[in-house]
C-alpha cells in the first residue's frame, strides 16, 4: 500500500523539493502552503502522515496539531524545525506530535522518522481493525498491546474463546498469562459462570488435594467442616491452573482423570462428583523438557497442550511499552493523588531500552514507584530507579555501587542474585531452592513473583 504524506510549509520551494524526495521514496506526496489549507486536504483526502513546519504565518504546527486532534484526525504529525527552536519542538511532542526533524533536512533522518511513524500508524490501524473484528463477538479492551507479537496472541484468544478446548498459556513470569486466561473466560459462552484461579505453586503440597477436590468433615485433622474444592467451585465455568509445572506428580494423575472423565472424589469421600469445567493452565517452565526429565506426566501435558498460546516477553514487544506506560500512569497517578503525570521522552527511551526480565509486572511496579516519588508533572529519566539506565538490569553482576546508592534496590538486587543462583543449582525445583535459602517454599514463591524472576531463565542461566 502506498502511504500518502501531506507536507505543510509556507515556503513553496521547499514544498516542491520535499514532494520530489517523498515521491522518489515511494510515497504519495500532497502539499499545503498553510495550516488552513492542510485542514481542507485532511477533510477531503485520506492521509497517513503530516509533515509540517513548526513556524508558519497564521496557523503554525502547534495550532494545526491541536485542530487535527479537535477534528478527530488520528494521524501522526512530524514537525520540521530549525535547530534554534528545538525546545519548541519538544513541547510539541509533549502535546502529541510523533517526532521532529531538524531543518535543513537530512535524507537519512527523514527516511528513518517517516518509516517509524508509518509503521506505528499501520500497527495502530491493524490493531483497531482487529479489535473491531473481535469485539463484534468479544471484548478485549482491558488488554494493552498493538505489537505484531501481541496481535498473534489476540488472534489465538479469539479463535479459542468459543470452544471448550483446554488451553495452555506459556511465557515468562509477568507476561500476562492470568490476564489472558480471564479474557478467554469472559469472552466465552461460560462467562456467566465462575472463573476460579489456583496457583499450584502457592498451595502447600499436603493441602493440594483438598484444595482441588474439597474434603468431607473429619477426613483429616483440621477438616472441621465439609469443603467444596476448586473443581466444585468452578463448575460451569473456567478453572485456571497457574504454575501447573509445580504440581506434584501424584496430583497430576488425579487432575488428568478429571480432564478425561469429569469426575473426582473429595478427600475422605467414596462418592464421585461430576464437574463441567474448562481448564486453562499456565506455566513459565518448559513442560516438554520436564516430561523428558520425568518431572511432568506426558499424558497430562498432551491433554493440556491441545491449544497452546505462547505469550511474548515484554522485550520482544517493545512497541507496547509506551502504551503500558500510559495505561499504568493513568491508573496509578489518580489513585496516588497525582493527576496529569507523564514520562519525559528521555525517560520513555530509557524504559523502552531496559530488558524487563520481570516483564509487565516489573514495568507496572516501576511505574508505581516512579509515580510515588514524582515531584513534578513530568517524570524524568533521572527519577527512574538507577538500574533502568544500566543495560544489564538489576540482575546484572556488576559489583560497582550506583551513586547515590538506593539501599532497597541494592537489597533487592542481592536477593535476586541469590534466588536465581539457588534455582539454577536445583534445576528450578523450588522446594529444594527454598531449603537452600532457608525460607519456606511459599515465601520463595512470593519473592520470585515480587522480583519478577523467571524460573526458566534462571535455570537456563540467562
Ligand atoms: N496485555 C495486558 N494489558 C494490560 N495489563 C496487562 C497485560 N498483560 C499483563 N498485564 C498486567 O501485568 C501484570 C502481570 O500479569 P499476569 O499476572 O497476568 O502475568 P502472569 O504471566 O500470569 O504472571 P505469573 O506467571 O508471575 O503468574 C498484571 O498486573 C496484569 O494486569
Amino acid at each position: 500500500m502506498t502511504h500518502s504524506i501531506l507536507i505543510v510549509d509556507d515556503e513553496p520551494k521547499l514544498l516542491d523539493v520535499l514532494a520530489g524526495m517523498l515521491e522518489q521514496m515511494g510515497y504519495r506526496a500532497l502539499t499545503a502552503s498553510s495550516g488552513a489549507a492542510a485542514l481542507q486536504t485532511l477533510d477531503r483526502d485520506p492521509v497517513d502522515l503530516v509533515l509540517c513546519d513548526l513556524r508558519m504565518p497564521g496557523m503554525g504546527g502547534r495550532e494545526l496539531l491541536a485542530e487535527m486532534s479537535r477534528r478527530g484526525h488520528k494521524i501522526p504529525l512530524v514537525i520540521m524545525t530549525a535547530y534554534s527552536s528545538v525546545r519548541d519542538a519538544v513541547a510539541v511532542i509533549k502535546e502529541g506530535a510523533f517526532d521532529y526533524i531538524d531543518k535543513p533536512i537530512e535524507l537519512d533522518d527523514l527516511t528513518a522518522t517517516l518509516s517509524n511513524a508509518l509503521r506505528l500508524q499501520d500497527a495502530l490501524r491493524d490493531n483497531a481493525r482487529l479489535r473491531e473484528e473481535l469485539e463484534g463477538r468479544h471484548r478485549f479492551d482491558t488488554l494493552v498491546g498493538v505489537s505484531p507479537a501481541f496481535q498473534t496472541v489476540l488472534r489465538s484468544i479469539s479463535e479459542v474463546c468459543a470452544a471448550k478446548t483446554t488451553v495452555l498459556l506459556t511465557g515468562e513470569s509477568g507476561t500476562g498469562k492470568e490476564v489472558v486466561a480471564r479474557a478467554i473466560h469472559f469472552n466465552s459462552p461460560r462467562s456467566a459462570g465462575p472463573f476460579v484461579a489456583v496457583n499450584c505453586a502457592a498451595v502447600p503440597e499436603a493441602l493440594l488435594e483438598s484444595e482441588f477436590f474439597g474434603h468431607v468433615k473429619g477426613s483429616f485433622t483440621g477438616a472441621v467442616a465439609n469443603r467444596v474444592g476448586r473443581f466444585g467451585q468452578a463448575d460451569n465455568g473456567t478453572l485456571f491452573l497457574d504454575e501447573i509445572g509445580d504440581m506434584p506428580l501424584a496430583l497430576q494423575a488425579k487432575i488428568l482423570r478429571v480432564l478425561q472423565d469429569h469426575v473426582y472424589e473429595p478427600v475422605g469421600s467414596t462418592l464421585s462428583k461430576t464437574t463441567d469445567v474448562r481448564i486453562i493452565a499456565a506455566t513459565n517452565r518448559d513442560l516438554e523438557k520436564m516430561v523428558a526429565a520425568g518431572q511432568f506426566r506426558g499424558d497430562l501435558f498432551y491433554r493440556l497442550n491441545v491449544f497452546a498460546i505462547p505469550l511474548p516477553a515484554l522485550r520482544d514487544r517493545r512497541e507496547d511499552i509506551p502504551l503500558f506506560l500510559d495505561r499504568f500512569v493513568a491508573e496509578f497517578g489518580p489513585a496516588l493523588g497525582k493527576k496529569g503525570l507523564s514520562f519525559s521522552p528521555d525517560a520513555v527511551r530509557a524504559l523502552c531500552a531496559y530488558p524487563w526480565p520481570g516483564n509487565i509486572r516489573e514495568l507496572q511496579n516501576c511505574v508505581e514507584r516512579s509515580v510515588l516519588s514524582a515531584r513534578r508533572d513530568v517524570i524524568e529519566a533521572s527519577d527512574l530507579p538507577p538500574y533502568i539506565g544500566q543495560t544489564q538490569g538489576p540482575s546484572g553482576s556488576r559489583g560497582d555501587i550506583v551513586f547515590p546508592m538506593d539501599l532497597d534496590d541494592e537489597c533487592a538486587r542481592f536477593e535476586r542474585q541469590r534466588i536465581i543462583a539457588a534455582l539454577k543449582q536445583t534445576d528450578g525445583v523450588q522446594v529444594r531452592a527454598a531449603e537452600i535459602l532457608g525460607i519456606t517454599e511459599r515465601s520463595l514463591w512470593h519473592r520470585v513473583k515480587k522480583l519478577g524472576i523467571s524460573v526458566t531463565r534462571a535455570v537456563a542461566g540467562d
